[in-house]
């Protein structure tokens, strides 16, 4: 009980107000990230408090930066175990959500998550940044593109850019010291139609860890030579 009230004051915190059954769908994800976990490499956090603070409350801290309560169609690059876009999706059902990621193990655990849950207007895809971003039914087709953990800037703004309609958002989860990646990621932002408007750093409430978000508009729609090849991306980033 203590610790389902953990969750909601922590997100009321942020500005989130769960209802008890979203907070019910949160458990749930816990039970099943950890069961899972013991099987295959999900998450290194397994605390219940810590996947509160780190995982949970970390992925909806979006808000700070993001009007989030609409009707938005979200891509969640790299997901892994489902972060953030799980989290964005049980406490904003209205979003349209699509979960990718390239180790197609994890994919498998979130369809299941997904199903379990009985979340509805979203997907689990198993697929490589530059391949889908070339697919015409991707390609172009998102409001958002969230990201965490997953590359530099630079190689990041590649993989996700070409994703996104044009005024449409790129708001990659980033932490430390960000500017001499910020730096480096400005030729890359502007040469995929980009435009970066800021940088804002958030403290997670009742931690010492912050969360910076790199806030990223879409005002030119990306030419058609990226993404490159995979792989491309990482071994030869733009410059
Ligand atoms: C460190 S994990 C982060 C997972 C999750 N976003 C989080 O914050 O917990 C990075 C994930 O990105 C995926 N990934 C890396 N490169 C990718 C690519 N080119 N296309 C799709 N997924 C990729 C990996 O398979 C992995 O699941």
């Amino acid at each position: 009980m203590e610790n389902i009230n953990l969750l909601s004051e922590l997100a009321e915190k942020i500005g989130v107000s769960l209802s008890e059954q979203q907070i019910k769908q949160f458990n749930r994800y816990y039970d099943m990230l950890i069961e899972k976990n013991k099987v295959m490499n999900l998450t290194a956090i397994t605390d219940y408090e810590e996947v509160i603070y780190k995982h949970f409350i970390d992925s909806l801290s979006l808000i700070k930066v993001y009007d989030i309560s609409q009707q938005k169609s979200v891509l969640d690059m790299g997901t892994g175990a489902g972060f953030p876009g799980i989290p964005l999706k049980i406490a904003f059902p209205s979003l349209s959500v699509t979960l990718l990621d390239s180790l197609n193990k994890r994919v498998v655990f979130l369809s299941d998550v997904i199903a379990d849950l009985d979340l509805v207007n979203i997907r689990a895809v198993h697929g490589r940044a530059e391949d889908f971003g070339k697919n015409p039914d991707y390609r172009e087709n998102f409001d958002l593109c969230v990201s965490r953990a997953v590359a530099k800037l630079t190689t990041l703004a590649e993989y996700c850019i070409p994703y996104i309609k044009k005024e449409g958002y790129f708001i990659p989860y980033k932490s430390g010291n960000i500017e001499g990646e910020v730096e480096e990621a400005k030729k890359a932002i502007k040469v995929l139609g980009g435009n970066l408007e800021k940088v804002a750093v958030f403290q997670l409430p009742e931690t010492d860890i912050e969360r910076s978000f790199v806030v990223i508009k879409k005002n030119n729609i990306t030419p058609k030579r990226y993404p490159r090849t995979a792989g491309k991306p990482v071994k030869e980033p733009i410059n």
